[in-house]
């Protein structure tokens, strides 16, 4: 994607990881990215690797080809409005914001233009992120350009708008879903007799093995839980107790209770 000049208006810790993983893997130059925060001290790190930091919204939007929002979602119309005059149709406006329709967005700007929609998770700051997108008032060359940005930093997907509260529950919380499971799991190993770096490292390491047999080999996690559990074994008797605490049912719930929030605001 021919992107020069890319502007992240909130740069809080999405942002913050966005920028991260653009710089990691070289796919733009430090001074072809703005950042901006209203406490720019706290952006020093970025200042020092040559992004150009700043506190003025308008100043980073002037001139730029993708404009990320990365503010809260009760700050979103506050700054769109404020971005309004810098944009024009060809700019490529990608919210990061939860619950905030494309629609929604567009009745804050001047002019038409192609609006999108992104879930990444934290795991962009390392390239690892599950992000699903929507378009909105988007032709496909620009809904391939916003992928293959997102593509630079893990896997990326074209949704409909409507399926944005679910991919935020599932990939953006998920990923505090896993770290507390990988937290309980190190718990329970610090009590069966491991320090707890070396309990964080086992079961850290677990994680990411069993996540990578699914991602490598395309099975379902009950093909690879049958290759595991012995008849009258160990795994099985501790999988069934799990089950009988409501382990699948809590992480369902869990799962439930986040969308509905999205939802309904509950
Ligand atoms: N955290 C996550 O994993 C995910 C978050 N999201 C969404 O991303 C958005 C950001 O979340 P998150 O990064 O966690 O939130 P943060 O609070 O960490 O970041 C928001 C940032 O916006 C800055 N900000 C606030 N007002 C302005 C303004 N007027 N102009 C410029 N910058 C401003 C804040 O800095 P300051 O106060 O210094 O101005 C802050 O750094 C939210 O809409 C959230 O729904 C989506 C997916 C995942
Ligand atoms: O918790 C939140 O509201 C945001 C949305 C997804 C991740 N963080």
């Amino acid at each position: 994607m021919k992107v020069n000049k890319l502007a992240i208006i909130g740069g809080g810790n999405l942002g913050t990881a966005i920028a991260k993983g653009l710089l990691a893997n070289g796919l733009l130059e430090a001074s072809q990215i703005y950042i901006t925060r209203r406490r720019t001290a706290l952006l020093n790190e970025f200042l020092e690797k040559g992004v150009n930091v700043s506190n003025d919204n308008r100043l980073a939007a002037s001139g730029a080809d993708v404009i990320l929002l990365g503010v809260k979602p009760y700050q979103l119309e506050q700054v769109v409005k404020e971005i309004g005059p810098e944009l024009n149709p060809n700019t490529i406006l990608i919210s990061l914001a939860t619950g905030i329709s494309s629609e929604s967005i567009q009745s804050f700007c001047p002019v038409k233009l192609p609006i999108f929609r992104a879930m990444p998770n934290t795991a962009i700051e390392i390239g690892e992120s599950m992000t699903c997108v929507s378009a909105y008032n988007a032709n496909q060359e620009q809904e391939d350009q916003v992928l293959e940005l997102f593509s630079q930093m893990g896997q990326a997907l074209i949704i409909p708008e409507e399926l944005m509260a679910a991919s935020t529950v599932l990939a953006a919380c998920g990923i505090a879903y896993a770290m507390r499971f990988i937290r309980a799991a190190t718990q329970g190993g610090i009590e069966i007799g491991f320090g707890s770096k070396l309990a964080l490292q086992i079961s850290a390491q677990t994680i990411k093995g069993a996540a990578d047999l699914l991602i490598q080999k395309g099975t379902h996690p009950e093909d690879e839980i049958d290759k595991v559990t012995t008849p009258r074994g160990v795994t099985i008797s501790g999988l069934n107790e799990m089950e009988h605490q409501g382990f699948s049912s809590s992480l369902i719930k869990g799962l439930l209770t986040s969308f509905n929030k999205i939802e309904n605001g509950k």
